[in-house]
């Protein structure tokens, strides 16, 4: 997943790297009148690292030394000074940020969400004096890292949740069509009963032909109580069924379908509105594709207005090559990403974490 953004930042990384090698060639630091030449040639002791600190990376020093000649008393004390720190300006990553800005909108990553990402790569490499001690590809990963965390959001629990929560605990999913909201309640289902929870689903989908017997097929094979009326029957009235058959079962979770919608139907969003009444969600799980790229984001954010949603889940993200849905939502939304839908098997399901799209967009560097 995310294979071209993936690439496209790689190059840009090393962009943003070459910016600092030239930074190290052209302003090195001076060394100070009062240091003693005897400390500047001896070996430094590597200090303890610190948190946020990556280990040294031998490649740019080598590089850094095959440029110059090793002897030389004044060659030597240069090399030294400079492979101490560096200063980036404004100037120095103007070319690189722009570009990292292009790859982010191209890869439908949301304006604001963009915006922000630029802001802290601003903000953590300009004007910092920053060690040698780390490869310059380093320093920028960890900037990108650290700016992907911040608009990524830190995802939600929803085991954590439910243990605290008083049961039965009532999950609606909304939606528009065919994103693969069905199929995620079914693994939803599969992902909690193997947590240990007990589960109930309702049919809440009485609107699309079909819908009943597909939610009943994945019940059925799951081992897992679906509730259900007729097609074209009342949602609340299912879904108000299967709160009170989990009450008399002490069934823990109720997870709830309903019918695909634009926000733009006002009359399959009163009926939503009706079913939150009456069933009374403890959480709304906004449900799209992340191969719809903005337009997800666009119809999260006017689903999150209209009816509101506690998280979002993403499916197809195996088949999304942008990753920019992924990136932006929660930000967007102000609501956690919960799951990503990564196949079309049961288990083909994870719980979002941030470290999960990080590593997957910046590779085993992250
Ligand atoms: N590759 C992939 N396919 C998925 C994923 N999730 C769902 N699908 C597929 O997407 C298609 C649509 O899924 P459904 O669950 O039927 O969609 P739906 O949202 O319930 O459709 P409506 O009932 O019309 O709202 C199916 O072929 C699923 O197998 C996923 O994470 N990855």
């Amino acid at each position: 997943m995310f294979e071209g953004l993936k690439n496209k930042l790689r190059d840009v990384r090393s962009r943003f790297g070459a910016s600092i090698e030239e930074t190290l060639e052209e302003s090195p630091v001076s060394p100070s009148p009062a240091t003693p030449v005897a400390d500047l040639t001896a070996q430094e002791p590597a200090p303890e690292s610190t948190k946020d600190e990556i280990h040294p990376h031998e490649g740019v020093l080598e590089a850094a030394s095959e440029k110059k000649p090793k002897s030389g008393f004044f060659t030597k004390v240069k090399t030294l000074v400079i492979e101490r720190e560096f200063i980036l300006t404004e100037k120095d990553l103007e070319d690189p940020l722009f570009e990292l800005e292009m790859i982010l909108l191209e890869s439908d990553v949301a304006l604001p969400v963009t915006d922000a990402i630029i802001a802290h790569m601003r903000t953590s490499l300009v004007g910092n004096h920053r060690k040698i001690r780390e490869s310059p590809d380093e320093i920028v990963t960890l900037a990108l890292k650290n700016a992907l965390r911040e608009v990524l959001g830190e995802g939600l629990d929803l085991p954590g949740f439910i243990r605290s929560h008083e049961k039965p605990v009532k999950i609606l999913f909304t939606g528009v069509n065919g994103t693969g909201k069905t199929t995620s309640i079914a693994k939803v289902s599969d992902f909690l009963k193997k947590k240990g929870f007990s589960i109930v689903i309702g049919a809440g989908d009485t609107y699309r032909a079909g819908a009943i017997e597909q939610i009943r097929v994945h019940a059925d094979r799951l081992g897992i109580r679906l509730i259900h009326h007729q097609e074209g029957a009342d949602p609340s009235a299912v879904l108000f069924d299967a709160v009170e058959y989990a009450r008399a079962h002490k069934v823990d979770v109720v997870l709830a379908d309903t019918a695909g919608r634009f926000h733009n139907r006002a009359n399959l969003m009163s009926q939503l509105e009706k079913i939150r009444r009456i069933f009374k969600p403890d959480l709304i799980f906004y449900v799209d594709e992340a191969t719809a790229g903005n337009d997800a984001v666009v119809r999260a954010a006017e689903f999150e207005k209209t009816i509101g949603a506690d998280g979002v889940m993403l499916t197809k993200v195996d088949m999304d090559k942008k990753g920019g849905s992924a990136i932006s939502i929660a930000y967007t939304i102000g609501k956690p990403l919960v799951f990503l839908g990564v196949g079309q098997e049961y288990e083909d399901i994870v719980l979002f974490t941030p470290d999960l799209i990080i590593n997957e967009i910046l590779g085993e560097d992250a």
